[in-house]
């Protein structure tokens, strides 16, 4: 996360740190008691979560209705917090307003890349950068998008933060998580 803060202690029991051989690769988040939702590539959960006041799910867009443009929506991860890749310890957070696909797709930011399937934040100064993919865009509680990469710029204007919705694969991550609860 370029330009946020240190998230208070507590406050997102949803949030994983997606490790391999104890470093930190990709954000990602708990849907449900055994499952968190990241991205493909990210490594996959060895064993189930165990629900406290201190690891709890949160809820996912399951309407097919885009987040209004200049929605203040929140983002939290253990990216890097500067361009030379510095590492945070501690979980850091940043507010950011979406940003509509149209403006997105302007021919000088993302050139008409991005799908319905896709949603964008203003990535002036304060944005998502490496590490940060596979966390939830949190708007008014609720899950909109995963964190992805993107064009791997971060913190230019001219590139926004790019997410992938959730809500077109409500249905699908319904019947992964019914069809294979152990
Ligand atoms: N909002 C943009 C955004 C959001 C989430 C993740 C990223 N991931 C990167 O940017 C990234 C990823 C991998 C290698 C990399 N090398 C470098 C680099 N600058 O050397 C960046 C990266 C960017």
């Amino acid at each position: 996360i370029l330009g946020g803060r240190e998230a208070r202690p507590h406050l997102r029991p949803h949030m994983a740190s997606l490790q391999l051989d104890g470093e930190h690769i990709c954000g990602g988040f708990l849907i449900a008691e055994q499952w968190v939702l990241t991205l493909p590539h990210c490594p996959q959960l060895e064993e189930k979560a165990e629900l406290n006041e201190h690891v709890q799910v949160l809820p996912f867009q399951r309407e097919q209705r885009d987040v209004a443009a200049g929605t203040v929506c929140e983002v939290a991860g253990w990216g890097t917090v500067t361009h030379s890749g510095r590492r945070p310890d501690r979980l850091q957070q940043v507010e950011r307003p979406v940003l509509s696909r149209d403006e997105c797709n302007h021919r000088t930011r993302h050139d008409h890349s991005i799908t319905p399937n896709m949603m964008c934040t203003d990535s002036r100064k304060r944005d998502t950068c490496k590490g940060d993919s596979g966390g939830p865009l949190v708007c008014n509680g609720v899950a909109e998008a995963v964190v992805t990469a993107g064009s791997r710029v971060c913190g230019n204007y001219k590139k926004p933060g790019i997410y992938t919705r959730i809500a077109p694969y409500a249905a699908w991550i319904d019947r992964v998580m019914g069809a294979l609860s152990g």
